[in-house]
């Protein structure tokens, strides 16, 4: 793998009230060719991070200039609370949100065309006048993510998980070399979300795409994403292998949100395996953030 740095966040902070830090002197570094998780309670910052990274939200800046910044693939996306985000690099990103962010009105096909538009000239872009070549690009990238069939469809005709997967594959025509998604699977069902986190996984071992996944459940954390990186209060808590968080770290992380979830599959497993690095020999039958039943077995099942 190679060793260069795509994502160097230094020293970042981000209030959106004076006085109230939602991102509190956050440092992250991801290297070409990793797929991480962003994991942390709701709340603790992780949207605004990705967001931060991605350009769409200015970082705090200060008087002495020295305010932290975001280098995404060798360049500048902000400094000091200034955004400086070329097309150029923005055509080399894909941001996968929660909630898709398609034209509901457009099909999938037009859509995913979209993903072309750093790509062409900006008239033609403007004006969404794509050739037979482009929606050749996008049918391949419909057919990757497994929709083809559903090409000519609106995009509100189709499921959440076919939407984010029709977002997905937008990403792939993009040609993006580095992805980052946020909590692209909150709104969907166990099924569907083993889909997505597949096609990313996929993208990530077949593509190289660097990945940085923000999650609510820690279970698909573990499963797909080597290294963790985890939010508490704006300030990061834990960065590090998967396989070394520990019951106790997590519900330390949850706090009173996994209080119950946690406590009786994890006694026995201190802070002191997740100081070592140690792995846990029996993944936990139940995880935060999986208050249903469902989401029990789902856990069982990813953990078989
Ligand atoms: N545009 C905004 N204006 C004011 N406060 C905001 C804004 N966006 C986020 N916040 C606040 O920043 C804090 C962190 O929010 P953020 O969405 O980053 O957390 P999160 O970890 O992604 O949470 P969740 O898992 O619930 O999505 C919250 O207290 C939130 O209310």
């Amino acid at each position: 793998m190679s060793l260069e740095t795509v994502i160097d966040a230094k020293g970042i902070s981000k209030s959106f009230q004076r006085g109230t830090a939602v991102l509190d002197n956050v440092s992250i570094s991801l290297r070409r060719g990793e797929m991480v998780a962003l994991i942390g309670a709701s709340g603790s910052g992780k949207s605004t991070l990705i967001r931060s990274l991605a350009g769409l939200i200015p970082i705090d800046g200060n008087a002495r200039g020295n305010g932290g910044s975001i280098t995404m693939l060798g360049e500048a996306v902000q400094k000091n609370g200034r955004l400086n985000c070329s097309r150029a690099l923005r055509a080399r990103i894909g941001v996968i949100f929660q909630q898709f962010n398609l034209v509901p009105r457009l099909t999938l096909l037009t859509n995913v065309c979209f993903g072309l538009l750093g790509q062409l000239p900006v008239l033609r872009g403007t004006l969404g006048q794509f050739n037979d070549s482009d929606k050749r690009k996008a049918m391949q990238a419909l057919a990757r993510v497994g929709i083809a069939e559903h090409a000519l469809k609106r995009a509100t005709e189709l499921s959440g998980g076919q939407q984010q997967r029709a977002a997905i594959a937008r990403s792939l025509v993009q040609g993006a070399e580095l992805l980052i998604a946020d909590e692209p699977i909150a709104s969907l069902d166990p099924a569907s979300s083993r889909r997505v986190m597949d096609l990313l996984a996929d993208m990530n071992r077949n593509d190289g795409l660097t990945v940085l996944v923000s999650l609510h459940q820690v279970e698909y954390a573990m499963k797909y994403c080597p290294r963790t990186i985890a939010l508490k209060a704006g300030k990061v808590a834990y960065d590090g292998p998967s396989s070394a968080l520990t019951p106790a770290f997590l519900n330390q992380l949850y706090g009173a949100e996994s209080e119950e979830l946690f406590l009786p599959s994890f006694e026995g497993q201190s802070a002191s395996s997740h100081d070592a690095g140690q792995h846990w020999s029996d993944p936990p039958a139940v995880m935060p953030h999986a208050s249903s039943a469902a989401m029990t077995r789902e856990a069982e099942r990813l953990s078989a």
